[in-house]
């Protein structure tokens, strides 16, 4: 499936590429460039269309296939349409080019995270379209602006929406992460976000003086407290092979803030974590923990939340989930090896599970290097590919399973 001149470059590719072009990178995406784009998919391949404006600017593009059974629950294909900003400085190739080396790696910031599934989605429904094929399940695919940032904007506000309802979901798919090996990764459940910052009061003063009480010395304190928790965690899943990263829970200590010049001791300064708390944890004792760090640092030190996800869920993968079984069995078929896990990040799958949809996380890239957020973020075009032809096999399966017993 290689191509070497763009000549000879297979379509789906040359589509990959003109929409990894479009710039909806944080902070400022262009969102009306990417809506445009899946309008236009929508008019080719002849699907419904739908804009849901969730938030002023912010619009959730629905590209319908109606199945042959409208008793039935459909099937969501969500991806997020926004991307992470680059350091330019440190990428090979321009990020927003899509150069396509000798060898068929396509660079360029969301090749991975998840402007390939998007169009691998699209692909693998115009090939089924084009065979004649209908399922009895409709097929919605959901373009959301914001993930990135916390899907406040986005896939938070959607699933509250009565169009949302409306599409009727009885399961998802939505993003996965790359495996380097032959195996493909399948998340069936996330760590929950939280994104804590501590913010730290004391006595201010003359920058010579050994003044007590100070801001950073308390900072100092919950700061150890978390990083030797960091460290506790880190062996924790060092020391047993059986975990998978998804299955601790991490923090990094993302932000330091404060002071105002070297000669004077602020009154104030704060400390931001990164935490993403495994599903398993008891979120009430864990909170207790982190305002216990903070008293034990001294006075006038505090907590705030700026993110506090508080309902993990977890979707069966077992035979007793009609949707786990489809999508397991043609995998087998197909003989990919599937790598079930616990997402380490967080994505729109949340939202999605939270309002009672089951959901797998699932990008069909294997072979590849973990570069999601990364520096030269690439994709090989044969990967991207192999990636369509196992959409065009799950979804006749997913559109195809028998009427629950909620359905009948
Ligand atoms: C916590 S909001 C989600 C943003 C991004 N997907 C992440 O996991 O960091
Ligand atoms: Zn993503
Ligand atoms: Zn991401």
């Amino acid at each position: 499936m290689t191509s070497k001149g763009p000549e000879e470059e297979h379509p789906s590719v040359t589509l990959f590429r003109q929409y990894l072009r479009i710039r909806t990178v944080q902070p400022k995406p262009d969102y009306g460039a990417a809506v445009a784009f899946f309008e236009e998919r929508a008019r080719q391949l002849g699907l419904g269309c739908q804009k849901v404006e969730v938030a002023p600017g912010y619009v959730v593009t629905v590209l319908t296939w109606p199945g042959t059974n409208p008793a039935l629950s459909s099937i969501l294909l969500n991806s997020h349409t926004d991307v992470v900003p680059v350091f330019k400085e440190h990428w090979s190739h321009d990020p927003f080019e899509a150069f396509k080396d000798s060898e068929g790696y396509i660079y360029a910031r969301g090749a991975q995270d998840m402007k390939c599934v998007s169009i691998q989605y699209l692909e693998a429904v115009r090939r089924l379209k084009v065979e004649g094929h209908r399922f009895p399940r409709t097929i919605h695919m959901t373009f959301v602006p914001d993930e990135e940032v916390g899907g406040h904007q986005g896939m938070e506000l959607f699933v509250q929406r009565p169009e949302f309802h409306a599409l009727r979901a009885g399961f998802a798919l939505d993003e996965g992460i790359a495996n380097p090996t032959d195996a493909f990764t399948v998340f069936y459940s996330e760590r929950s976000p939280w994104w804590v910052r501590v913010t730290s009061t004391g006595r201010p003063g003359h920058g010579s003086l050994f003044i007590e009480d100070t801001a950073a010395e308390k900072l100092h304190k919950v700061v150890s407290s978390i990083l030797a928790f960091r460290e506790k965690e880190w062996q924790r899943l060092q020391s047993n092979p059986h975990l998978k990263e998804g299955a601790v829970t991490s923090v990094n200590l993302t932000k330091l803030e404060g002071g105002v010049a070297y000669n004077v001791v602020p009154a104030t300064m704060s400390a931001s974590f990164d935490f993403r708390v495994a599903p398993d944890v008891d979120f009430k004792a864990f909170e207790e923990q982190l305002q216990s760090w903070c008293q034990a640092a001294g006075e006038g030190v505090t907590l705030e939340f700026a993110q506090k996800w508080m309902h993990p869920q977890v979707t069966p993968t077992d035979d007793s989930n009609p949707w786990w079984a489809a999508f397991s069995r043609v995998c087998k078929d197909m003989n990919l090896s599937l790598e079930p896990e616990i997402m380490p990040a967080a994505t729109d799958s949340r939202y999605i599970r939270a309002v009672g949809v089951p959901a797998l996380g699932f990008s069909p890239l294997n072979r590849t290097p973990v570069l999601l957020h990364d520096h030269d973020e690439r994709l090989h075009e044969a990967v991207f590919l192999r990636g369509v032809d196992i959409y065009t096999r799950l979804l006749p399966a997913l559109a195809s399973v028998p009427a629950l017993p909620s359905e009948s």
